[in-house]
């Protein structure tokens, strides 16, 4: 059973999305991506560290052959996004003619993701699409098409299931907004 509020640092957060309903929508673009990428062995590129979770329970969904590998950017101070995409870490595998899922938790100005499918771009994928947990719509400041959307969300930050506030908060199994 879901605590229905927690504190992290300076702020008090509000139960917002349970477990079983964050497993619910992850099913859906699983059977999505298990019927679009059949006989493509897709390489998820799962974006460090706030998709690990979602990573993890969308890939034990998936069911053709497939591989991951992870990607570090930061953009992220407090509760705000400064623009700026930093500290790369890199993707060690030959992408050029794979077809590519980029995996985010959340996509909320989009800078992340944008940055991210120019580096990955350049490198010659066959294809690249995004599967984000959570988008919120309100935020976007790109054109940015996401082909795979767990759930559209309003203007509120949130935490758990991966998200963090400040380093806390990515242990929680369910999703939490502030009050
Ligand atoms: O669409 P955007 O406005 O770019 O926001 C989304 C990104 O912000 C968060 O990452 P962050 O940079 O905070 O790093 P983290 O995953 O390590 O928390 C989140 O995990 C996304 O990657
Ligand atoms: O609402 C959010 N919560 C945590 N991390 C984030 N990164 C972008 N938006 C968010």
């Amino acid at each position: 059973m879901a605590s229905q509020s927690v504190t992290l640092h300076d702020k008090s957060f509000g139960i917002y999305l349970p477990e079983t309903e964050i497993l619910n929508d992850i099913k859906v673009v699983a059977d999505r991506i298990n019927e679009d990428y059949a006989s493509l062995n897709p390489l998820f590129v799962a974006v460090l560290n706030g998709s690990f979770m979602f990573a993890s329970d969308l890939l034990k969904e998936v069911s053709m052959p497939c591989e991951i590998s992870f990607m570090k950017v930061s953009s992220y101070e407090n509760t705000t996004s400064t623009g700026q995409v930093t500290e790369l870490v890199g993707l060690k595998e030959n992408v050029a003619g794979r077809h590519l899922v980029i995996l985010e938790d959340i996509v909320d100005t989009g800078n992340t993701v944008v940055k991210l499918l120019a580096m990955l771009k350049e490198r010659n994928p066959a294809s690249i699409e995004i599967a984000t947990l959570l988008q919120k719509p309100e935020c976007l400041k790109h054109e940015l098409s996401v082909k795979y959307i767990g759930r559209e969300i309003p203007n509120d930050f949130v935490v758990g299931y991966g998200l963090d506030y400040n380093g806390l908060g990515r242990n929680l199994r369910d999703i939490y907004k502030v009050l």
